[in-house]
């Protein structure tokens, strides 16, 4: 019987998506028979301990993954569950993404003071978000918003509506979805208008690559239709060179028309904005293969002219 150590950060989301990592693990291993046991083990980050600090401004790139990443090297961790959206694009050699499971709902949403719905909220309302990709798209739909900047995590900004006079927090759906706190949710922001995150709502699970016994765990719960759409997005992430600081949204869906077996298709949406909704510029494509479409509408972004809006927040 092998244990197997999973590590995780320790937040209430990271801990509750963790749980829920496992319970599907330990249903495919007593479906496989195969043998093993799990420990959940907590692991503090760097990006857990400057939460007061904007992100962006300390260049946020792998806080949450670094320590994380470490332990599994070291071999105190077995795998590492992780919000697919805060990896870094630069893998680290040694490890990889052993499953993509489903994805959930990759939604932005609002939580707004009454439930009020976005198109609703008043001239000038108060929306509180920590990321340059909302505020531009927020922005751009709704120039009269006044957003300001809010940490936290998802709870603590929950919290903040109330404490803080806030009208309405957005937050990743699948974050109050995995928490059951859907009733929460006042409005789902359509990404027509709000773009959501490279791989929002998807879970990466790491692990060695030298360790056979794991990746054979986890390609039990791997999702391959969520896998190929994060890698499309994450493709135009790395292409774009973009960290969590520069606002970029992707968001890749599968179709399939054949059912099961046939072959399947990428249709992707990508945006690059000036933090103030001045600047949007949006593209759309279609392929087979994720690479190539990643890179295919990455490119057109910087036809566009995404690289100057990159170079000026890079300052
Ligand atoms: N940036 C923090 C973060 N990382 C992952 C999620 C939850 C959503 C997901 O799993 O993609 C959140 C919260 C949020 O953006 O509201």
């Amino acid at each position: 019987m092998r244990t197997v150590k999973v590590g995780t950060r320790q937040s209430a989301l990271a801990l509750t998506q963790t749980g829920q990592v496992i319970e599907q693990l330990q249903q495919a291993s007593d479906k496989y028979g195969i043998e093993c046991r799990f420990e959940l083990k907590k692991i503090v980050t760097r990006g857990d301990q400057i939460l007061d600090v904007t992100l962006s401004k300390v260049g946020g790139k792998g806080l949450f993954v670094k320590e994380i990443e470490q332990a599994l090297l070291d071999g105190e961790i077995d795998m590492a569950v992780h919000s697919m959206k805060d990896m870094p694009w630069e893998r680290q050699p040694g490890l990889a993404i052993g499953a993509t499971p489903k994805r959930v709902d990759p939604r932005d949403c609002l939580v707004t003071r009454g439930g009020i719905p976005l198109a609703e909220l008043p001239q000038g309302a108060r929306v509180g978000t920590s990321s340059l990709r909302r505020s531009s798209q927020l922005l751009a739909y709704r120039p009269d918003l006044s957003v300001e900047w809010i940490r936290g995590n998802i709870d603590s900004r929950i919290r903040k509506l109330e404490t803080e006079g806030f009208d309405a927090v957005v937050l990743a759906a699948a974050g109050l979805h995995r928490m059951g706190w859907e009733e929460r949710i006042s409005d789902y922001v359509s990404p027509d208008i709000c773009i959501p995150a490279v791989a929002q709502g998807a879970l990466g699970i790491e692990c060695r690559s030298d360790d056979p016994f794991i990746l054979d765990l986890l390609g039990r719960i791997n999702d391959g239709h969520s896998e190929l759409a994060v890698k499309a997005e994450r493709q135009l992430l790395g292409r774009l060179n973009g960290g969590c600081q520069i606002p970029i949204g992707a968001y890749a869906v599968i179709r399939q028309e054949g059912g099961s077996g046939s072959a399947v298709t990428l249709e992707m949406t990508a945006v690059v904005g000036s933090p103030d909704g001045r600047l949007l510029l949006k593209e759309w494509g279609q392929g087979t293969d994720p690479i190539a479409l990643g890179n295919a509408l990455a490119d057109r972004l910087l036809e566009q002219g995404a690289d100057r809006i990159i170079a000026e927040l890079r300052g």
